[in-house]
């Protein structure tokens, strides 16, 4: 729907389809011109009309004229609130500028002057103008400034649109690891009003060719190392698809042979920015990481955007000019809106192509990195790195970490070696960050233990959600905060998605209620906090009794010997299921699946102590999550516990 809106709005208004608009107001007349309000429910004549009218600036104050009767409900042509909400991105010069009143008895309204739609685009021109000789990207040897950074930006944006006809709403795709063109392409696409489509770079041709049709990108970004994937992918498209291949464009450190820097070079002198003619315009296609099913296409909007970054900012303790270390893949929920958070901040972004515990360690000590975040398993990787690799670090490094439940023993390790964690969670349908387990301080003086505990909690909503909650899915009531009672967790407010491109039904479906439903089981504590047990798919249901994945991994966790588990449903013929964990062990480190077993008998209720135990490494998502689909198929192909155990009696 809104890509049919987008185009009528092209049809309407050609102004947007070419070079933007200038935000600039120069002309203010008498004359009055209502527009139809997409607010006001024509059919309902009770509704109070706010009114879209051309402000002048001769009407004596409180003598607006009053609104037109509401017309006919058939009267009202289908383009009419296209045409309100293009108006509202800001007028070319000469023409004129338009505002709503909304009333308080006919003194208030909105125009140019008190409101403007929220874009993260905002961000890098302030940072420029606040922090401009400041560095504001350094990857290897190369460093540019702010000032430099929104140059670049602008000109991609330039280039995007007039060498490859990039225009409103169009998708443009990127495959590539965090370098520096990654970062600059989440602020060159949306000022060239495009959408920006990151893809996950461990998908292989056959994916990446799924995603590149269903987007429907324009143009295709590809990184260097990346570039097979990148060819075949177009190579089967091309095979399964008769509309025009997306353009591809390589990015390259050598500078030289790098299609990307062309676009800087080449660009044109001038362009405005494209700014959203709603803030609720596309901003991102994000497809889900794929951890349970087919990859999903996630909508972000300019505010939802906009919101989720200034929150996760303060959730995370962002001030002025932060050195971040970019360890989440941007391509993961626009890394998790930091690649705009770091610019609202006018902080140094450290990017990296690849990185190991010792890497991440030199970047701390090379360039004082104060921030930094990644999943629990690269937690991990610092906590178990080789003391070779470890330096100290030379100040307070603050670790977001989210995207799959972090063990209460991998928190403990990283605090000890000074980082200080920040736990979030969310999902790609919520932009993702949305709760943040807030730290109390009188909980500093509990033991290290206890406060891990207390810290793999998922906690409460961030201040741009509205709301979080734990619901029974069947009766939407919410559980009580017992700590025992299990439910679905569920959001609503300005950051949950727009939507899932081109699937209307599963949008619905999603929202259905008034809330999001994540699909992830929870309790709440008696302090309100929420805490994950596990995502509906995973949970482990033997003899009738729900066993909490995630509790039985954290246990297993505990044991010196365990590197990472996974623990998942394996078929019973007596039990209906058992738990089975996938166990990797460290370097050098040896246990037996007795040893593993009996461990977790003591620590745990005997049913809940996995029955088998299978060393191997984790397949893994790129974002560093376990797929706990292909250790299910694993655990499916063993068959029945109960019944080899009979036929062996
Ligand atoms: N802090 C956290 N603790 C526990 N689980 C988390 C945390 N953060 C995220 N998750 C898990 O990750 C999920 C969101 O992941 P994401 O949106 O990246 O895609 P996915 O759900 O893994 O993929 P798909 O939906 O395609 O299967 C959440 O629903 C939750 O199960």
């Amino acid at each position: 729907m809104r890509a049919a809106a987008a185009s009528a709005i092209r049809r309407l208004l050609p102004r947007y389809s070419t070079s933007g608009s200038s935000l600039s107001h120069s002309h203010l007349d008498n004359q009055t011109r209502y527009y139809f309000n997409p607010h006001w429910d024509y059919s309902n004549r009770l509704a109070r009309p706010r009114t879209l009218l051309n402000f002048s600036p001769c009407h004596p104050r409180g003598s607006l004229p009053s609104p037109p009767p509401p017309p006919p409900a058939a009267a009202v042509p289908a383009a009419a609130s296209l045409l309100f909400f293009s108006s509202l991105s800001g007028t070319e010069e000469g023409e004129e500028e338009e505002v709503v009143v909304l009333d308080m008895e006919a003194g208030t309204v909105r125009c140019a002057a008190n409101h403007a739609p929220l874009s993260p685009i905002s961000f890098i021109e302030r940072a420029a103008a606040v922090y401009g000789a400041r560095p504001a990207v350094v990857y290897g040897d190369r460093r540019h400034t702010w000032a430099e950074t929104r140059g670049r930006c602008l000109r991609v944006a330039a280039a995007l649109a007039t060498r490859f006809g990039v225009a409103r709403g169009d998708v443009v795709a990127v495959l590539s690891p965090n370098v520096p063109a990654m970062y600059e392409l989440h602020f060159a696409v949306p000022m060239a009003g495009a959408v920006l489509c990151t893809f996950n770079t461990r998908h292989d041709a056959a994916m990446v060719s799924v995603l590149l049709k269903h987007s429907g990108a324009k143009v295709f970004l590809v990184e260097s190392n990346l570039l097979d994937v990148g060819r075949a992918a177009l190579k089967r498209l091309g095979e399964s698809n008769s509309a025009a291949l997306p353009v591809l464009l390589t990015i390259s450190d050598d500078t030289d042979s790098d299609d990307y820097e062309d676009l800087v070079r080449n660009a044109p002198d001038r362009f405005d920015i494209r700014w959203p003619a709603d803030e609720l315009d596309p901003i991102s296609l994000n497809y889900t990481s794929g951890t349970t099913s087919r990859p999903k296409g996630v909508v972000y909007s300019h505010r939802g955007a906009y919101l989720n970054t200034i929150a996760t900012v303060l959730a995370y303790d962002i001030t002025a000019m932060p050195t971040y270390l970019w360890t989440v893949p941007m391509f993961h929920c626009n890394g998790w809106n930091l690649p705009w958070g770091v610019a609202m901040q006018g902080g140094t972004n450290v990017c990296l192509r690849h990185f190991t515990a010792g890497v991440i360690f030199d970047s701390i000590a090379r360039h004082g990195v104060t921030h930094m975040g990644g999943a629990p398993t690269v937690l991990n990787m610092i906590a178990n790195a080789p003391p070779a690799d470890r330096m100290p670090l030379p100040g307070p490094v603050r670790v977001m970490t989210g995207g799959a439940p972090p063990p209460p023993r991998v928190l403990f390790a990283v605090e000890e070696l000074g980082f200080v964690v920040y736990h979030i969670y969310g999902l790609t349908e919520t932009y993702g960050p949305a709760t943040v387990c807030t730290w109390m301080p009188e909980w500093d003086a509990l033991p290290a233990e206890h406060r891990a505990r207390l810290k793999a909690r998922q906690g409460f909503h961030h201040i741009a959600m509205q709301d979080a909650d734990v619901k029974n899915p069947t009766t939407m009531e919410c559980v009580p905060h017992d700590g025992e009672t299990v439910g679905e967790v569920m959001f609503r407010g300005n950051t949950v998605m727009s939507g899932y491109y081109k699937d209307l039904k599963a949008t619905k479906e999603s929202m259905a209620g008034g809330w999001l439903h994540t699909g992830d089981l929870a309790v709440r504590h008696p302090d309100g906090y929420i805490e994950l047990k596990d995502r509906a798919k995973d949970i482990i249901i033997s003899g009738g009794e729900n066993i909490s994945s995630i509790e039985v991994e954290s246990v297993i966790f505990s044991h010196p010997a365990v590197l990472e588990a996974a623990v998942v449903a394996r078929p019973d013929d007596h039990w209906g299921e058992t738990p089975c964990a996938f166990v990797k062990l460290k370097d050098g480190a040896s246990a037996t699946e007795a040893e593993i077993i009996s461990f977790c008998r003591e620590r745990l209720p005997h049913y809940m102590a996995p029955k088998t135990v299978v060393f191997e490494d984790m397949p893994k998502t790129s974002t560093g999550k376990t797929q706990k689909f292909v250790l299910r198929d694993k655990a499916r192909a063993m068959g029945s516990l109960t019944k080899i155990a009979s036929s062996k009696m």
